[in-house]
């Protein structure tokens, strides 16, 4: 059974999906303080919110559960996405659920602040029949600044196009060709923007770049008498700012949906003239609530049942098709990984990977962190999945290098790889053969042909007779079974190095490894434990 935690209102057509998954229990726990929170989130395998919910570092930290959480909507940010990563946590979003809806409420606010709908509302409640003092301005004719032109800025562009508005755009990813396209003056830079415009909104996430867009030093490049609106989020204006291009005559309107910190009931423009504002209700329609949360089920339900990844803002995608395609090969890659922790057995300084053949032209970041899984997992106790094992390696002070050749070598694909730390550097390669039989098929520069499963016995010696009838000799008098044998070497010629790499039945006792290591000839024997044939860790299940 895999459990959600629901914490934040969503639409009942999510709820029933909910409800009739198989395999799938959840429980709605909203509005938790931070401690709750944290601790409920350790008994569940995925959650779902939306801008209520905040998920800290702090409500992360040590949760060895949960799996997923998924945004019903766009922004991401009240999810601390770096602390979710390193916990090995996907996070995903709905990115167009509710796009219309949101572009809507933007043109209805700019609609608003043009006829003093909300003002005059109120003027005629208290009783007042006050037409002279209402005296709005038409939208057609006028020129509309919109920052960020994506999916939203785009929906607004061609609805104030339809108005027979102007649309003066900026965004750094907006191309001239795209501008044409769409039927818009594309500006080289914001202060282009701001001059030409009787009204600006603004459609990007809040950045280090956008907070304070609209700031001091940029009031007076404003066309005097224009009006703003922010339906994206707030701190992209700022409130001060605001403020006192209304007292100046600087700014004749602002219409917000969002605020720098939510809930807000208490602004310095609340209330004042020319000011119209909403409690974040940009994607509060029926029609985007029911998108987002059915598509926001959708994602958790088929990540924790399939392992499918979409609409993920911390890692790459990774689809049901794709999944099947590499799942072979990650397999391997993770194989290699746990084994070379074993055999280098010491502290890690650089790791490189090379694939060669079919599979490196394929995704081969999923094989990168599927290989790091394995280097560090005995490490970490299992804390780390493809989620966070690059970020946790990396942060180890790993230093991780890849290199593809679409070229094969002897196989039609292959992974090597080589780890070096303190003064040993060991490589392996591997290859799969079929759909499930992993091998091992290079061993510190020795060919050879290994299964890369269960109790591996792996000794470096000198390529003389006797040596693999003596192991055998120290296992029989252990009473250990040897099931597979594989040796290897470099060269033609006897006499120089040689690999050995045993598959026994069961873990070797200390004593029979350093009979195995002082028979003369054998320079180093170790033991390795892999996963058994077969069986794959959850995340590659
Ligand atoms: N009020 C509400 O209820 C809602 C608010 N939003 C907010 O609206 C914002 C936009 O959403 P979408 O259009 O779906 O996102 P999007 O990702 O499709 O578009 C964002 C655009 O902003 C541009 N951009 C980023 N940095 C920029 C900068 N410094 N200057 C100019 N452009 C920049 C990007 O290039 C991109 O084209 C998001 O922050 C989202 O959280 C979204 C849905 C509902
Ligand atoms: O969940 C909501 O209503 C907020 C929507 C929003 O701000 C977003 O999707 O970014």
């Amino acid at each position: 059974m895999y459990r959600i935690i629901v914490l934040d209102d969503i639409a009942q057509e999510g709820l029933d999906l909910l409800d009739a998954a198989d395999g799938i229990e959840y429980e709605i726990r909203k509005g938790l303080p931070v401690d709750e929170l944290r601790s409920a989130l350790t008994e569940f395998d995925g959650a779902i919110l939306r801008s209520g919910a905040k998920l800290t570092a702090e409500v992360l930290e040590g949760n060895r559960r949960l799996k997923a959480i998924v945004r019903a909507g766009v922004g991401t940010d009240n999810i601390d996405k770096v602390a979710a990563t390193r916990q090995g946590i996907v996070v995903m979003n709905t990115p167009t659920g509710n796009t219309v809806s949101t572009a809507e409420h933007a043109f209805a606010l700019m609609l608003a602040l043009s006829r003093n709908v909300a003002a005059a509302n109120q003027s005629l409640v208290e009783g007042r029949w006050d037409r002279k003092k209402y005296m709005g301005t038409q939208l057609a004719g006028k020129t509309l600044g919109i920052v960020g032109m994506g999916r939203i800025g785009r929906e607004v562009a061609s609805r104030a196009m339809a108005f027979d508005m102007q649309v003066a755009a900026y965004d750094p990813f907006l191309s001239d060709e795209q501008a044409q396209k769409l039927g818009v003056q594309r500006c080289e830079t914001i202060d282009d923007l701001l001059g030409l415009v009787d009204y600006l909104t603004v459609h990007t996430p809040l950045t280090d770049e956008t907070r304070g867009l609209i700031g001091k030093s940029r009031l007076d490049k404003l066309k005097p008498g224009m009006r703003v609106i922010n339906a994206a989020r707030g701190g992209i204006y700022d409130t001060d700012t605001l403020v006192e291009g209304l007292k100046n005559g600087q700014i004749a309107g602002v219409a917000l949906d969002v605020y720098e910190s939510e809930p807000c009931t208490d602004s310095p423009l609340f209330g004042m003239p020319g000011v119209v504002c909403t409690p974040h209700l940009g994607a509060s329609t029926e029609e985007a609530q029911t998108q987002v949360a059915v598509e926001g089920v959708h994602l958790l339900i088929d990540f924790l049942t399939t392992g499918e990844i979409k609409h993920a803002v911390n890692v790459a995608a990774l689809d049901p098709k794709t999944l099947a395609e590499m799942r072979g090969f990650m397999d391997v890659a993770y194989r290699l990984g746990i084994m070379l922790s074993q055999w280098h057995g010491g502290g890690i300084d650089t790791v490189k990977l090379t694939f060669r053949g079919e599979v490196a032209g394929k995704n081969t970041k999923l094989l990168t962190n599927a290989f790091c899984v394995g280097l560090l997992e005995r490490a970490l106790d299992g804390d780390i999945n493809i989620v966070n094992a690059e970020v946790l390696l990396r942060e180890r002070g790993i230093e991780l290098t890849e290199e593809s050749h679409r070229e094969m070598s002897a196989f039609a694909s292959s992974i090597t790889a080589e780890v070096e730390g303190g003064d040993r550097k060991v490589t392996a390669g591997g290859t799969m053969l079929g759909h499930n039989m992993p091998r091992l098929v290079v061993l510190d520069g020795q060919r050879l042909e290994a299964f890369l499963d269960g109790g591996m016995l792996l000794f470096s010696h000198q390529d003389v007779p006797g040596i693999i009838g003596k192991v055998g000799n120290v296992f029989g008098q252990h009473n250990i079974n040897i099931a597979q044998m594989a040796v290897g070497r470099s060269g033609e010629q006897a006499g120089g190095n040689a690999i050995g790499v045993l598959n026994l039945d069961t873990v070797p006792t200390p004593e029979s490894i350093d009979a195995v290591q002082a028979v003369e000839g054998i320079s180093q024997a170790r033991f390795v434990q892999l996963p058994s044939a077969g069986s794959l860790p959850t995340w590659l299940q």
